[in-house]
Order: C-alpha cells, then sequence, then structure tokens
C-alpha cells in the first residue's frame, strides 16, 4: 500500500499530534506542547495519509550545528512516528525518504537525529556519531585532585534560572562553537530549558541555577533540581539531577561542580546526558566512583557526501578513494577521491579504483570526529582494498574535544 505524503497546515496540528501521543505513549503538559509547536517549521512537517487519516509523521528542524573546524546547517530530524494501527507496512520508510530527497532538494548536506531506539535508522544511512555518558556519584566520594584548578576572583551565586535567561543564552552561545555537535538554541528551545510547569507533579523539585561569576561578568552556569529526602535514620538523602553544566575556562567549570557536588543536604548527584570526554573525570580524584553507562546520542547521515566532506576541517592529511554504498540516497553511490589536510579539502567523483569501501552511515558515524571508523573496520563492517587506509582516514577525521550535542530535539 502506499500512503501519499505532504507536509501538514497548522489546522492539521491536533491530528499530527495524536500520531506522536500514541507512538510515543505519552501526552505532553499543554504549556509543553505550546512550546513545541512554536518549535515546528510547519512547512518542513511531513504526514503520511491514509485516506483523511495520518499514519505517520516526521518533520525538520532546522540548525547551525558545530563540525570539526567549523559551523554547517544541519537538518535536525525530530517527532517521527507512526500509528501502531500501522505499523511495519512501510510507511516510516517511505517518510524517511521523502524526507532525505527534500533535505537534498533544501541544499542541505548533513542530517541529524537522536534516535528513540537505536536499531532503527542505520538502514537509512545514518551512523552512530556522538555518544553521551550518564553517571552517579556518591557526594562524600567526590573529591578532586590537589591541583584542581581554582581562581580567587570567581565567586557563585545562586540566582531564578528566568530572571538570568539572557546571559545563560549569551554564555551558552560563545561556548557552543567549541565542540562538534553543539547546536544554536532559538528562543523557543530556551523556553524548553528553562520550562518548570510539572516539576511539583514530577517530584524533582524546581529548576535551581548557580552562576560562576567575577567582576567581568558571567564564566559559567548550572542548572539542577533536587529532590529532597531522608532515610529512615534521619540521615539526608537528597538526589541532585543536573540538567547542564556550562563554563568558559577550566577554574569556573570546577568551581560550578564543586557547588553541585558540595550542595547541603544532598547525598547523590545524578549528572545528566554529559560528554563521554567530560573533564570533571579528570578532575576527580578518585574517578572509579563515578558509576557510569554510555548510550548513542546523535546519529548523522550524509546527504550530500562531498558538500558534506568538504564543509569540516580534518586533523591531519589524507589521499584516499571512498567508494560509497547508498541505497536510499544512490547520488552518493560513486567513488570519491577525499583529498584533506588541516588547510582544506577536496572530494571529487572519480573512476580510481578505491582505497576502501564502505556504506554511507560510516562516514556519519565519523563526520564530527568521534573516530568510529577504527571500530567499524575491528568489527569487520568496512571492506579496506588498501593498508592503512581506513586508519588514515579515522586520523584525519577524528577530532578533540569528541562530539556531543547535550539537549535532545
Ligand atoms: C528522530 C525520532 O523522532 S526517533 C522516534 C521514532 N519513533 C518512535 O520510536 C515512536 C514509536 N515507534 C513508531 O512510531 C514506529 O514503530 C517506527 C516509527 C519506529 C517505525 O515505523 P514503521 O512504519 O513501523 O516502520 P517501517 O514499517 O517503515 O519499517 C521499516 C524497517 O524498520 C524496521 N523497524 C521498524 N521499527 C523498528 C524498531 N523500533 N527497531 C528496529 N527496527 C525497526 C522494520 O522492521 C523494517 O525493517 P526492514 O526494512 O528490514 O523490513
Amino acid at each position: 500500500m502506499t500512503y501519499p505524503i505532504r507536509p501538514i497546515d497548522e489546522s492539521e496540528w491536533p491530528a499530527y499530534t495524536r500520531v506522536l501521543d500514541e507512538g510515543f505513549n505519552s501526552r505532553p503538559h499543554p504549556q509543553q506542547a505550546e512550546r513545541w509547536k512554536a518549535q515546528t517549521e510547519f512547512d518542513r512537517t511531513l504526514a503520511a495519509f491514509d485516506g483523511d487519516l495520518i499514519a505517520g509523521v516526521a518533520a525538520l528542524q532546522s540548525f547551525t550545528m558545530t563540525v570539526p573546524g567549523g559551523r554547517l546547517p544541519v537538518e535536525g530530524v525530530t517527532s517521527v512516528s507512526v500509528l501502531p494501527s500501522h505499523r511495519r507496512r512501510g510507511v516510516l520508510s517511505a517518510l524517511m525518504r521523502r524526507q532525505l530527497a527534500d533535505i537534498r532538494e533544501h541544499g542541505e548536506s548533513v542530517a541529524a537525529l537522536y534516535a528513540s531506539e537505536s536499531g532503527i535508522y542505520g538502514r537509512y544511512g545514518y551512523g552512530r556519531a556522538s555518544q553521551s555518558l550518564f553517571f552517579r556519584i556518591d557526594k562524600t566520594r567526590s573529591a578532586f585532585v590537589g591541583h584542581a584548578p581554582t581562581d580567587p576572583s570567581l565567586r557563585i551565586r545562586v540566582a531564578v534560572p528566568a530572571d538570568v535567561r539572557a546571559d545563560l543564552e549569551r554564555l551558552f552561545a560563545s561556548v557552543a562553537t567549541r565542540r562538534p555537535g553543539r547546536y544554536d538554541r532559538n528562543p523557543p528551545i530556551w523556553d524548553d530549558v528553562l520550562a518548570d510547569e510539572d516539576a511539583d507533579q514530577r517530584g524533582d523539585g524546581p529548576l535551581r541555577c548557580l552562576l560562576a561569576e567575577d567582576d567581568g561578568g558571567l564564566r559559567g552556569y548550572a542548572l539542577f533540581r533536587v529532590k529532597a529526602g531522608w532515610d529512615a535514620d534521619g540521615i539526608a538523602s537528597g538526589e541532585l539531577k543536573l540538567t547542564e553544566l556550562e563554563a568558559t575556562d577550566p577554574a569556573a567549570y570546577a568551581l560550578l561542580w564543586r557547588g553541585i557536588l558540595d550542595r547541603d543536604l544532598v547525598a547523590k548527584v545524578d549528572s545528566g546526558a554529559r560528554p563521554v570526554d567530560d573533564p570533571l573525570i579528570a578532575l576527580l580524584a578518585d574517578q572509579r566512583q563515578l558509576r557510569a553507562s554510555v548510550f548513542d546520542e546523535l546519529w548523522v547521515r550524509l546527504v550530500e557526501v562531498d558538500k558534506a566532506l568538504t564543509s569540516r576541517a580534518y586533523s591531519a592529511a589524507v589521499n584516499v578513494v571512498i567508494e560509497v554504498e547508498d541505497d536510499v540516497c544512490p547520488w552518493n553511490a560513486k567513488r570519491w577521491r577525499l583529498t584533506a589536510d588541516p588547510t582544506g579539502a577536496e572530494c571529487k567523483p572519480v573512476e580510481d579504483e578505491p582505497d576502501v569501501t564502505l556504506p554511507v552511515a560510516a562516514l556519519g558515524s565519523a563526520y564530527l570526529g568521534a573516530g568510529m571508523l577504527t571500530e567499524s573496520l575491528e568489527a569487520g563492517l568496512l571492506r579496506e582494498h588498501s593498508t592503512g587506509s581506513v586508519r588514515a582516514l579515522a586520523t584525519a577525521m577524528s577530532w578533540s574535544p569528541k562530539p556531543w550535542a547535550g539537549l535532545v530535539f
């Protein structure tokens, strides 16, 4: 069966959100739904119709994202859902193919998404491009190394998040350029970050804010919630959940983490999503106390391989012929010679013998610099024809710091 696909207009919003409510088994708070509507670019939505019924949906959100060496317009894929009555009939596949064609027509070369389940998007050419670290730590075991940075000019200020929003926005914009994967936040995204309407219902406490400042102004902030509690012996057992912590420099970073880890009446700190190379790891005197797990974060798809590969910087020189396999975007399925070094890159279609044959998803997973190509080679998922070519490509595409978006879209 085929299901005609087109963007929705605003009058179809209730039917569109119904598919999302059913797919995600969730009903957002009315204020959250309003913010979400404000973030929706209606001409970039897609709905698959079964007669008058919307059976599946998907949408794009335009971002400027940090990539190795620069910033790039990236299409954020979001709000993907299919009605339970229509699942496993190819609705998602039809939506994904149409969406990728639309992205190309729109002139963009890279798409990215957060996956609800990690088994879904590889078949459409998306590769796991970044990871998040989640950890819990006992406050009493969180001492820092003796030589952790300090700066006597810094001080901590307690603030109401909404009162300092403009300062938070400015600071975030200044640090978002430093790490691949971070993306610009528009006002509706900030509305979401600072939203607090269902705090009491969740029992996690209101959103709180610490600022690290000196006479020159703001150097960092932490957003968090504290669920207060006492154990049966009357010992304080509060749990602090960090939402985000950003700083311009190591001393402000360390001071804010101490503000979090030393919070009175708190027993445990739950980090929320953090980068896998979070500098906190190096600051802890006893790193094993950080009980951590790692999950896939962004999935990246190169929609136009040559344009995408020449829109980022490279850590080392490389000259390889890459044979790309891509059934979903067949215009990419060619042999490409990538010639790159730290000063620039060129990517041209060629007839030469390939050094490596790989699925387009492998390039997506390497795109932000996470170094996943070596992992794929060692897993036997790439075909290397010239010994050393994959390692050379992996080295050139790797980047520090590691990619991380830090906020689900
Ligand atoms: C970016 C985001 O928004 S992520 C959010 C994704 N949405 C959700 O998780 C909401 C709940 N789930 C759903 O709405 C649906 O089950 C979807 C969107 C995941 C799948 O939609 P469907 O229309 O059933 O998928 P479709 O029939 O096109 O399946 C295509 C292929 O994906 C596979 N597939 C579908 N869902 C999954 C899954 N959850 N995990 C692994 N594989 C899957 C199918 O088996 C099929 O495989 P094949 O090509 O080898 O035959």
